[in-house]
C-alpha cells in the first residue's frame, strides 16, 4: 500500500505500461464487468477512452446535459415536496440513485426511465448494488470461488448477472428497435464503432459497455451526494456559507444555468471536493505490476504482484492536507493558489486512466446540492447510524434515512 503522491504519480503516469488493471483483477470482476472500459487495458482499453471521451466532454452537449438534469430534478423535488408535506420519512441515499440512474440513462442511452417517481424496489439496481458488495470480498479471499459455492452465493450472483444483464440487452435492444443508431448519444456511439478489421461491437460487448458506464454515472455521483448531505448537517456554519452563496447568485427562486454553476458558485464546488476527499466515491485502487521493477524510494515489486492506493486515507493524510486535514472545510480550495495535482487528490483517479467524467459529476453534484438545499431543509434521522458500508464504492450502509420541510422563501421553478 503506497500513501504518497510521488509514488502514486510514478505507478500511475510514469510506469502507465507497467501498472496495469491486469489478469488477476480482471478475472474476480469479469462476470459483472466483461469487457468494459473498468475491466481491461491496452488496446481494448484506448478505443473506448477515444469514443467515451467525445460523449462526456460536457461542453460538447451542455444544453443536452443541462436540459437532463433540470428536468430530471424537476422530478426529484416534486418527490421531495410530497415528502415534506406528509412529514413522512425517507432514504435520500436511495432517491440519488434513483436521479443519477434515471439522468444517465437518459443522457448515455437515450433512454426515459422516471424511477425517482416510485418507491419500488428496482431489480436492475438492487442486484447491481449487491453484486458490487459482493465483489470486494472477492479481493481478500483468494479461495472466494470455494466460499461463494459453499455460502449459496454462486447461485445468487449467477441470477443477479442475468437480471443486469438482462437490462443491459433490453437498452440494446430498445435502441436496434427505434432505429436510433443515427443518434448521437454513447451507446449510438458504441453500436457504430469498428475494430481494426472493421467488426462491429459484439452483443455481449454492447452489454459490457453500458453496464460499465452505468456505473461510473450512476453510483459515484450518487454517493457522494449522499455523504456531502451528511457532512453540511452536521457542519452549520458550511452548510449557513453555501446558502449564502446561493441567494447571492439566484436572486430569483430559480435554478442555477451551466453558466452560475462554471464561474459563480466556488463555494459550493468546494464542498463536492471537500466531500470527495473525505468521503471519495471510489475509495480504493490497485495495479498489477507486468514486470519486476523497483518504487522511487527502493521499493521491490515483483511481476505479478499489486500496488494499492487509497484516496480516503490519502485524502485524510496531514502531510498532503495539513493538521486539519481530518476536518470538513470546504473554504480549503478557496485559498489554494491552484487545485491540488490529482496525485495528491486521487478521488478521480490519476494519469491517462484519469475519470471522463469529471466536469459531469462536478456540474450534477453542484446542481443538485444547490436545488435541494435552495427548496429544502433536511434534517437526518438518526446521525448516529450513518455508516459506510463494505463494496466496490463507499456507499452509506444504511441508506440515509432523513425527513425534509420547504425552506422559508423557496419556490418550485425549475
Ligand atoms: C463523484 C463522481 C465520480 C468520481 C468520484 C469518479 C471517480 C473515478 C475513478 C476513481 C476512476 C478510476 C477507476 C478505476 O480505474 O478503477 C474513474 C474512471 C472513470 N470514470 Fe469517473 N467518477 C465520477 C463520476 C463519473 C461520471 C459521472 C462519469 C460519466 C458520466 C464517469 C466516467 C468515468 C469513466 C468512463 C472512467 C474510466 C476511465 C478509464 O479507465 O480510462 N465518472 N472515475
Amino acid at each position: 500500500m503506497i500513501n504518497d503522491p510521488a509514488t502514486l504519480e510514478f505507478i500511475l503516469k510514469t510506469e502507465f505500461a507497467v501498472f496495469q488493471k491486469g489478469s488477476k483483477s480482471r478475472e474476480i470482476f469479469q462476470d459483472f464487468l466483461g469487457h468494459g472500459i473498468f475491466n481491461v487495458d491496452g488496446e481494448r482499453w484506448k478505443s473506448q477512452r477515444k469514443l467515451a471521451a467525445n460523449i462526456f466532454n460536457v461542453k460538447n452537449f451542455k444544453d443536452f446535459v443541462n436540459d437532463t438534469f433540470k428536468s430530471e430534478m424537476h422530478e426529484f423535488s416534486s418527490v421531495l415536496a410530497g415528502y415534506a408535506a406528509t412529514q413522512q420519512e425517507f432514504d435520500l441515499q436511495d432517491l440519488f440513485f434513483r436521479f443519477t440512474f434515471d439522468s444517465f440513462m437518459k443522457i448515455g442511452y437515450g433512454t426515459e426511465m422516471k424511477t425517482v417517481r416510485s418507491s419500488d424496489k428496482v431489480p436492475f439496481m438492487v442486484a447491481f448494488e449487491s453484486i458490487q458488495a459482493r465483489l470486494i470480498k472477492r479481493l481478500i479471499n483468494p479461495a472466494w470461488k470455494y466460499s461463494e459455492y459453499l455460502t449459496g452465493e454462486t447461485r445468487t450472483h449467477t441470477e443477479q448477472i442475468k437480471i443486469i444483464r438482462d437490462f443491459g440487452r433490453s437498452i440494446i435492444q430498445e435502441k436496434q428497435v427505434e432505429g436510433g443508431e443515427k443518434d448521437n448519444d454513447l451507446l449510438s456511439l458504441l453500436m457504430r464503432v469498428k475494430d481494426d478489421e472493421g467488426n462491429l461491437s459484439s452483443h455481449d460487448d454492447l452489454v459490457d459497455y453500458v453496464l460499465n458506464f452505468l456505473l461510473a454515472g450512476r453510483d459515484t455521483t450518487a454517493i457522494t451526494l449522499s455523504w456531502a448531505v451528511f457532512l453540511l448537517h452536521k457542519n452549520p456554519a458550511t452548510l449557513e456559507a453555501l446558502l449564502t452563496e446561493i441567494n447571492s447568485v439566484l436572486n430569483r427562486s430559480c435554478a442555477p444555468t451551466y453558466e452560475q454553476i462554471r464561474n459563480e458558485m466556488p463555494y459550493t464546488k468546494a464542498v463536492f471536493h471537500e466531500t470527495l476527499r473525505l468521503y471519495p466515491s471510489i475509495p480504493r485502487g490497485r495495479k498489477e505490476a507486468q514486470k519486476d521493477i523497483l518504487l522511487p524510494d527502493g521499493t521491490f515489486v515483483e511481476k505479478g504482484s499489486f500496488v494499492g492506493w487509497s484516496p480516503y486515507s490519502m485524502g485524510r493524510t496531514e502531510a498532503i492536507w495539513g493538521p486539519d486535514a481530518k476536518e470538513f472545510k470546504p473554504e480549503r480550495w478557496l485559498k489554494m493558489e491552484k487545485q491540488p495535482s490529482p496525485f495528491n487528490y486521487p478521488a478521480f483517479n490519476a494519469g491517462p486512466r484519469i475519470c471522463l467524467g469529471k466536469g459531469m459529476a462536478e456540474l450534477e453534484g453542484v446542481f443538485v446540492l444547490v436545488e435541494l438545499m435552495r427548496q429544502f431543509e433536511i434534517r437526518i434521522v438518526k446521525e448516529e447510524e450513518v455508516t459506510y458500508g463494505i463494496s466496490m464504492l463507499l456507499p452509506m450502509k444504511n441508506g440515509l434515512k432523513v425527513t425534509c420541510t420547504f425552506r422559508e422563501h423557496a419556490g418550485l421553478e425549475a
